[in-house]
């Protein structure tokens, strides 16, 4: 059990994306834009499935650890901040995914 959150990396984040450290990786996502950054985010969400699919847990653990790393960097890119996609979220908790889904196709 750990109590590092995401809105711990997503602070990290924010601050070594302004870094201009060329050491660091988040410095040179920022610096390369929103299009690196979402590459890179799609390169390990298929990662993560290949784990999945694969059924190899400590894959599953490391790919996702990047997967949502990448994500937190694109998210700091497109100045949107966790706390936006948590409260997104939590109003979705009013009710169940298919009978949201139900409601789309009825439109
Ligand atoms: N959590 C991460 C993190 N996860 C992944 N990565 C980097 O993301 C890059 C992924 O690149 P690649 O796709 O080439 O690597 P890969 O997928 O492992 O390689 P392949 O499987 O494709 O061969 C690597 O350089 C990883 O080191 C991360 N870089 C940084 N962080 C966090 O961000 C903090 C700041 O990092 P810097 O900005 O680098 O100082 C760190 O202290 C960490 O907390």
């Amino acid at each position: 059990m750990t109590d590092f959150s995401l809105a711990d990396l997503e602070r990290i984040i924010a601050t070594r994306a302004r870094s201009g450290d060329p050491e660091s990786w988040t410095a040179k996502l920022y610096e390369h834009g929103i299009e690196k950054a979402a590459q890179k985010l799609g390169e390990e969400a298929v990662e993560t499935v290949i784990a999945a699919v694969k059924g190899d847990d400590k894959a599953i653990i490391s790919e996702s650890a990047d997967l949502l790393y990448h994500w937190l960097v694109v998210l700091t890119i497109a100045g949107v901040s966790t706390s936006d996609v948590m409260a997104e979220l939590e109003r979705r908790t009013a009710r169940s995914g298919t009978a949201e889904k139900a409601s789309r196709d009825r439109s």
